[in-house]
């Protein structure tokens, strides 16, 4: 059951209800903070899709992701979020600004990451495997009676020939927002990780919720 936020993690806030929360660890400290953003195409229907991208180089490669990438000087998060959806795969999209995450790591980049997370449920343009990113549909069950912790990659569901969200290759907070993200929620969040010595990012400390 969702909680309204007592006390929310540095760097978030506003009026929040707490919507999955764990770890131990203290929160940890960073100095600057950088920003990113990420996309994704959402279409309802039999089955429900989901384009995920397959990263091939850089960082977080080797994972499926929203497109996505650095705001350069100049640009806003928008403009960043549709310019990076376009190189990275090929298509357009009337993008829609539907969440806010902050990324701290340690072992890893020195800076926070401040992700700006955007949706859509058309595009136009031809889907394009490039350099750094391989675009693939994956099916979603109908999630109105499913909880943001509901582990969507089990749940049952029609569509039987697109595979389901492929969480054990995904970044690990995903689990927790995505959930909200396929119900069109506006989300908030905070992860910190640490770089383990097999180069594996785990899961410190996390917070998500959506406004109250
Ligand atoms: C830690 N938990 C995380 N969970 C989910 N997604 C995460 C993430 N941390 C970073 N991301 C995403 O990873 C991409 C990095 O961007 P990145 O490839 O480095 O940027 P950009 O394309 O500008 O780089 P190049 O300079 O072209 O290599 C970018 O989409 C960003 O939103």
């Amino acid at each position: 059951m969702a909680t309204r936020a007592s006390t929310l993690p540095p760097g978030i806030e506003g009026d929040f209800t707490e919507t999955s929360v764990g770890g131990n660890d203290s929160w940890l400290t960073y100095e600057t903070t950088r920003w990113y953003t990420n996309a994704f195409i959402i279409q309802e229907g039999s089955p429900n899709k989901l384009l995920l991208g397959y990263k091939k180089r850089g960082f977080g490669a080797h994972l499926y992701n929203g497109f996505g990438g650095k705001v350069e000087a100049g640009e806003s998060p928008a403009e960043a979020a549709a310019r990076e959806l376009k190189e990275e795969c090929g298509i357009d999209a009337p993008l829609q600004h539907c969440g806010s995450l902050l990324f701290v790591t340690r072992g890893g980049p020195e800076w926070a990451f401040q992700i700006e997370i955007y949706r859509a449920e058309e595009y136009s343009g031809t889907l394009t495997e490039t350099d750094e990113m391989r675009p693939e549909w994956f099916r979603y069950p109908n999630i109105a009676d499913v909880t943001p912790s509901t582990d969507l990659a089990v749940t049952k569901e029609n569509g039987e020939s697109l595979p389901p969200i492929p969480y054990d290759t995904m970044w690990p907070d995903d689990v927790h927002w995505m959930p909200l993200l396929l119900a069109g929620r506006h989300f908030v969040g905070r992860a910190d990780f640490e770089l383990d010595n097999e180069g594996k990012y785990k899961m410190l400390r996390w917070w998500f919720g959506v406004p109250a």
